[in-house]
């Protein structure tokens, strides 16, 4: 493990309130669980995945992460120092050192403005540019450490010129513009044609190691995470279950869910969403299951998994799981 802790959630939790469905008893309507007592550690320099399957949290922590809404309880530290602020200067420079790429390149660029306007923008806004051949000189500097080249053809693309591929580019370059310490990318290529995901992910991955950025990598595809982060954290049903570093975990995955991920995804070198189905839907997250969350499911599940909520087991070398059989197995041993 290298690197000093830059971005850090600790015991996140985030209850929505349901836009559809039954009321209770006062009207009210029962609270969507999304993400519940999550906590995570970014490192400078280092590619973390966040691993787990649709409508499980994942983006809800990108999110809580970014402050671009506040957690119900828990908080949010930036090299040690806990975010308190939700306004003013403070909360705008906070926002600048944790910057989000989102999934759909497509949406992200003004569709009215060439390459050039978008990367130049918040180069001005945090005032990075002295000059017109300075602000020239630094948006050719990001096109280039986005692989954008030649850059002086790219700067004057306007966003429907551009593959999928080259505006996540550009929807990178621009956030590093603003000279980020970290950076949340939230199932960044699964919207990209498979034959250039793994371009986006090699350059996201030299990025971090080139700039000691500090990288959230959001998946649903565990192949890709094994193949691109050195810790990988699985998540499920809105709780993590499983973390420590990729090439041990998904060598010797602890828990039942991560092994159920892995067997699905087969393939190492793989950057395409897994075809075989899983056993079993994922849960409401309104009316979670008691206990594990994953117990419904569990090939392995013992009477206590429906009953209590599994506490943290250390595996040692910092890998942890929340499980009971591992929790049973590490007390025989
Ligand atoms: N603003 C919101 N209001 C109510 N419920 C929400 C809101 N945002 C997310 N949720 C719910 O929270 C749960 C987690 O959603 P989230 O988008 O974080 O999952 P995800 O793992 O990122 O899924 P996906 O990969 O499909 O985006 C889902 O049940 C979702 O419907």
């Amino acid at each position: 493990m290298s690197g000093e802790i830059v971005l850090e959630g600790r015991n996140l939790t985030k209850h929505f309130t349901a836009a559809r469905g039954p009321r209770g008893r006062f009207g009210k309507r029962p609270p969507v669980r999304a993400v519940e007592d999550v906590s995570l550690a970014l490192r400078a320099g280092t590619v973390t995945a966040l691993v787990g399957e649709s409508g499980c949290g994942k983006s809800t922590v990108a999110r809580l992460l970014a402050q671009v809404y506040p957690a119900t309880s828990g908080e949010v530290l930036l090299r040690g120092e806990r975010v308190r602020a939700h306004r003013g200067a403070a909360f705008r420079d906070y926002r600048r050192q944790v910057q989000l790429i989102f999934q759909d390149p497509f949406a992200s660029l003004n569709p009215f403005h060439r390459v050039r306007y978008h990367l130049a923008r918040p180069l001005r806004i945090h005032r990075h540019v002295r000059s017109n051949a300075h602000e020239q000189e630094l948006v050719a500097e990001l096109l280039e450490r986005v692989s954008l080249t030649p850059v002086t053809q790219f700067m004057d693309k306007m966003p429907h010129e551009l593959s999928g591929g080259q505006r996540q580019r550009v929807a990178i370059a621009r956030a590093l513009a603003v000279r980020p310490l970290a950076l949340i990318a939230d199932e960044p290529v699964s919207m990209l044609d498979v034959s250039i995901r793994l371009g986006v992910l090699r350059l996201l991955e030299r990025l971090a190691d080139e700039s000691g950025l500090a990288l959230l990598y959001i998946t649903h595809d565990i192949a890709s995470a094994r193949y691109f982060a050195e810790d990988i954290t699985v998540m499920y049903a809105g709780r993590l279950i499983e973390s420590g570093d990729g090439e041990s975990l998904t060598q010797s995955p602890a828990h039942p869910y991560t092994k159920l991920l892995l067997a699905s995804a087969p393939d190492p070198g793989r950057v395409t969403p897994p075809e075989t189905t899983r056993h079993g839907e994922p849960p409401s997250l309104i009316e979670p299951p008691s206990g594990c969350r994953f117990h419904p499911r569990c090939p392995v599940a013992l009477p206590v998994c429906s009953e209590r909520v599994p506490g943290r087991t250390e595996l040692g070398e910092g890998r942890w799981t929340h499980c009971w059989q591992a929790e049973e197995t590490a007390l025989t041993r």
